[in-house]
């Protein structure tokens, strides 16, 4: 059997996504539109690659590491000025999640971004929370919010920022499942943000940090040493590079890493999807999720990551089960809905196998 004969049984696996950014899901066609619609001016005379949404597609083919990626990225996310902007990004993305069949999602976006462009952060987390109640009742897809701080700007920045939202309550009622930090990595390593997640943890809110994706495994020690966070986003250099007792202690602890084999690909932190380190994730017993982070931008969703997987690792129905259910087993979500999206995956894995 070759294989790409999973491929219809990963579309219907019930799936959990831990790691997508929803600004890295704005499609430069959408991008263009909103440009277009808000007056925004594109840097077009300046990057040729800004000449048309074809041209754009072409240049997101060849980003050279992280931050070349994350220069299109925040021009891009510019475009987004109102509400409606905000909400139509949101609900785009979980109508392709719907089609891909995810049914919980948890959603990174970054409010520094877009505050520091005079949008208030109410405007963001009131559009995506229009956008997540019309996903619930649409799709019947559960999703969560979480709040991400930008790491290549100054600590004050990010404390005022948590601070406002914090104030606002939405940590408090929910609409604020988590607190992440993201962007370039380094020359930051996760001490310098000691004072932030402290805040965080003693209000109670979970925390998770991106990591580990071109820092070195240290940084991934150091987020759990020194920030007690409770997830760890990437970490795929902790297991490219054998940090064997990292490696045991994050499997010893159950951390989730929510890990996007694509966006390692595309942004050069692995040479090709084969030298993504699945085996050894499972060898290992490393809790892990396989997700997006920026499928506008790096030309896949969650699914096109599980079957890039599938053709380079030729897994077998009850490793992806396996997969699928420590995803849900790491989400946010309550011990309830677990329950459930644990039953739907072995729905669709006794119809498989039958
Ligand atoms: N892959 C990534 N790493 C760090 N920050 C990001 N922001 C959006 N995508 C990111
Ligand atoms: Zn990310």
């Amino acid at each position: 059997m070759c294989n790409t004969s999973l491929h219809p049984f990963l579309a219907a696996l019930p799936k959990a996504e831990h790691h997508m950014h929803l600004e890295g899901s704005l499609e430069p066609e959408l991008l263009f539109q909103l440009a277009a619609k808000n007056n925004v001016t594109l840097p077009s005379s300046t990057d040729p690659a800004f000449a048309s949404a074809e041209s754009l597609h072409q240049r997101y083919e060849t980003f050279q590491n992280l931050d070349d990626f994350l220069g299109y990225y925040y021009i891009g996310m510019s475009v987004l000025v109102d509400g409606s902007d905000f909400e139509a990004l949101a609900y785009a993305y979980f109508t392709k999640a719907a089609s891909q069949n995810v049914r919980h999602a948890e959603v990174f976006f970054d409010p520094q971004a877009h505050t520091s462009r005079g949008v208030e952060l109410s405007t963001i987390v009131e559009s995506f929370k229009r956008a997540q109640a019309r996903a619930e009742t649409d799709f019947g897809m559960t999703t969560q919010l979480i709040m991400c701080l930008l790491r290549h700007l100054p600590l004050s920045g990010a404390v005022e920022t948590f601070t406002q939202a914090k104030d606002d309550g939405y940590f408090a009622d929910g609409t604020l499942a988590a607190m992440g930090m993201d962007s370039s990595e380094v020359p930051f390593p996760p001490p310098m943000w000691k004072d932030l997640y402290d805040a965080a943890k003693e209000s109670g809110i979970r925390r998770t940090i991106h990591a580990g994706e071109e820092g070195p495994p240290l940084y991934v020690s150091q987020a759990l040493d020194v920030l007690d966070v409770e997830r760890i986003d990437h970490g795929v250099r902790a297991l490219t590079e054998g940090d064997d007792i990292l490696i045991s202690r994050l499997a010893s602890a159950n951390t989730l890493l929510t890990m996007c084999p694509i966006s390692n690909v595309k942004l050069n932190c692995i040479p090709s999807i084969a030298l993504f380190p699945l085996r050894k994730l499972i060898a290992a017993g490393v809790r892990f999720s396989i997700n997006s982070d920026d499928p506008a931008y790096f030309g896949g969703y969650i699914l096109e990551n599980y079957c890039a997987l599938q053709e380079s690792f030729d897994l077998g129905v009850r490793d992806w089960e396996k997969i699928a259910k420590g995803s849900i087993m790491g989400s946010w979500c309550t011990e309830e809905r677990k329950t459930q999206l644990l039953m739907e995956i072995e729905d669709v894995v006794n119809e498989h196998i039958s």
